[in-house]
């Protein structure tokens, strides 16, 4: 069955982080993440969850698994209708049918080619955890009318023992259609998952495709920074930007508690409150520097930044750009560099960029510079970035040439400020000499799509197919257990990503196979695969063995 060719993307080298287990990704082999509940807790302390993760082969390393990085995420994170429906399953008789859920999504975000999955690793979290304390069983028998203490019994007993998931590898490139998660158990317990796990995996790919995009515009050589933490939506939004960013292709954040949870590399500058709190170089009291050798020490940095700040204004090739630089900026820069004579980078605009912002940035980085340390670079946040970030090229050039100083020309220049795919892209078409991209808003509020649209759907029970018809072909789910291949071309690019039936047999190297559209007849394609890659892997085997 042809779902989705892979063309779209041929030729792109997408370089987002794959995680399948915690072992093999030390981003996420946090010690840190809090238990849920005390009874949560309490269980795994006991080792009663041991034994029972499964990497993507299905092996048991036998170890416990930590819960949901987020303590709200419970099985009451869920929509009421699911335990009204475990409820009714219940009371038929048939929470214990045998059934299968395909979680995927039905069109790529952004109006683009291509998605990127995440969220498994927290699913898989809260499979590994899964039970109802008896406060939350309290409050579900309150908010179903009639509900029997029955029912509750049996909500007592139940965890994912019985589940089996089967899954995409975090990170992987994916495309719409072709099941992202299969999840196989009773239908009353998988009900109960849809809701979280749609929470846990909508947000968390959009925003990590939203991260590849704004990688694949960017490109490989720059730095992009996630600066969303201030403009996320709430603080579930902030460490989960921060998270899903870093594996879409950042390449760190400034979030702090994201830095402390994942092991994300942390980055950041000073803001304009920084350069405003100053007024002159006399608030300096401290003046003194060691130089980056222990050697020596500079007992008045203040008064060699300012004969630096004369040199530059008496070079030849930038006598004319500025006059008088802006004092209390240079006290604040100065200020700065005391702090963090190795790791100096200043925001130039508070004032002026060319006539103050630079010089000042010049000066103090040229003293630096006389005592062995050298300064990163600028950054930018407001005007016309393209222009800028080549002026401050040109100005650093300069110095490199004019006061021979090796690799001055090379400072990094950081730009932010309400940046975007479409931003980066008009700047890269004007030319601009910008390094590093500091992206928050846009980026973590995915401001240009608001969700995936990821859906939970039944596709077999007790062995049987079930479907749901729609008005809307695009709405019509495809029934049965399935198996998904993506099959690979001559050159080793993925060509196309196919799904069959449980039993049918699978894809040959070698072996001419034709690829059918699920929705439309007149999409059809003979496909010689050279690779087959089995695309859904077991991630959890309850208590199968
Ligand atoms: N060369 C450029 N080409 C296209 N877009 C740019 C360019 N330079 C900056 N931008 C974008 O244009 C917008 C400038 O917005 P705006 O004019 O509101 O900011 P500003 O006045 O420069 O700064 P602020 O209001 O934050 O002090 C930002 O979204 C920025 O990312
Ligand atoms: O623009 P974003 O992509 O969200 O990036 C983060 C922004 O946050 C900071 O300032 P803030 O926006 O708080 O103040 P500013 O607008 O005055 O710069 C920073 O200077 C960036 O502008
Ligand atoms: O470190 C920075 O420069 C930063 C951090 C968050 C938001 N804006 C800028
Ligand atoms: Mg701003």
């Amino acid at each position: 069955m042809y779902i989705r060719g892979s063309r779209g993307i041929h030729g792109i080298v997408f370089e987002t982080k794959e995680f399948n287990t915690e072992e093999t990704c030390p981003l996420f082999s946090s010690t840190h993440a809090q238990s849920p509940k005390s009874r949560r807790k309490k269980k795994r302390e006991q080792g009663l969850m041991e034994g029972k993760e499964n990497g993507p082969d299905g092996k048991k390393p036998g170890r416990v698994i930590d819960g949901p990085t987020n303590p709200m995420v419970t099985p009451l994170l869920n929509d009421l209708y699911q335990f009204t429906m475990a409820y009714a399953y219940w009371k038929a008789g048939k929470q214990s049918e045998r059934s299968v859920f395909d979680l995927y999504f039905r069109k790529n975000p952004f109006g683009g080619e291509y998605t990127i999955f995440a969220g498994l690793e927290e699913c898989i979290k809260f499979l590994a955890n899964f039970n109802l304390t008896d406060e939350e069983i309290d409050f579900v028998r309150d908010s179903l009318p009639g509900c029997e203490e029955a029912f509750c019994d049996y909500l007592r007993g139940l965890d994912c023992s019985d589940v089996e998931v089967y899954a995409i590898p975090e990170g992987s490139v994916v495309f719409p259609k072709v099941p992202l998660l299969r999840i196989e158990g009773p239908v009353a317990v998988v009900q109960l998952l849809e809701t979280p796990f749609l929470n846990l995996i909508n947000y968390a790919s959009l925003v990590a495709t939203n991260a590849a995009r704004h990688r694949f515009v960017a490109g490989k050589s720059k730095l992009l920074l996630e600066f969303g933490a201030r403009r996320a939506q709430g603080p579930d939004g902030a460490i989960s930007a921060s998270k899903y960013c870093y594996l879409g292709g950042f390449d760190a954040t400034s979030n702090v508690a994201a830095g402390k949870l994942f092991g994300i590399p942390l980055r950041g500058t000073h803001s304009h409150a920084f350069v405003s709190s100053f007024m002159s170089l006399d608030e300096i009291v401290d003046k003194a520097l060691r130089s980056s050798d222990g050697k020596s020490t500079c007992e008045d940095f203040v008064s060699l930044v300012q004969t630096c700040l004369t040199k530059i204004q008496n070079s030849s090739s930038l006598h004319g750009v500025f006059s008088e630089t802006n004092q209390s900026e240079l006290a604040a820069f100065t200020s700065y560099a005391l702090a963090f004579p190795s790791s100096f980078l200043a925001l130039v605009d508070t004032y002026d960029v060319m006539k103050s912002g630079i010089p000042n940035f010049c000066a103090v980085a040229l003293a630096l510079n006389e005592l062995g340390y050298k300064a990163v670079g600028i950054r930018l946040d407001s005007g016309d970035l393209a222009y800028q970030s080549t002026e401050a090229r040109k100005f650093f050039c300069a110095i490199e040439r004019e006061l021979n100083v090796p690799d001055f020309g090379k400072m990094i220049i950081t730009a932010s400020n309400d940046l975007n795919e479409e931003t980066v892209d008009a700047l890269n078409k004007q030319g601009h000499e910008v390094d590093a991209f500091g992206i928050g808003t846009n980026l973590v509020t995915c401001y240009a799509q608001a969700a995936l649209g990821c859906v939970f759907k039944l596709v077999e029970i007790n062995n049987q197919p079930r479907i749901k018809l729609s008005e809307d072909v695009t709405k019509v789910s495809i029934p049965c257990k399935k198996r998904t291949y993506r099959l690979f071309g001559k050159e080793g690019y993925p060509l196309v990503d196919i799904m069959t039936g449980e039993n049918e047999p699978p894809p040959k190297v070698g072996e001419r196979l034709l690829c059918r559209h699920p929705f439309n007849e007149s999409k059809r394609a003979y496909v010689v695969p050279q690779r087959v890659e089995e695309l859904l892997k077991c991630y959890w085997r309850g208590n199968a063995g």
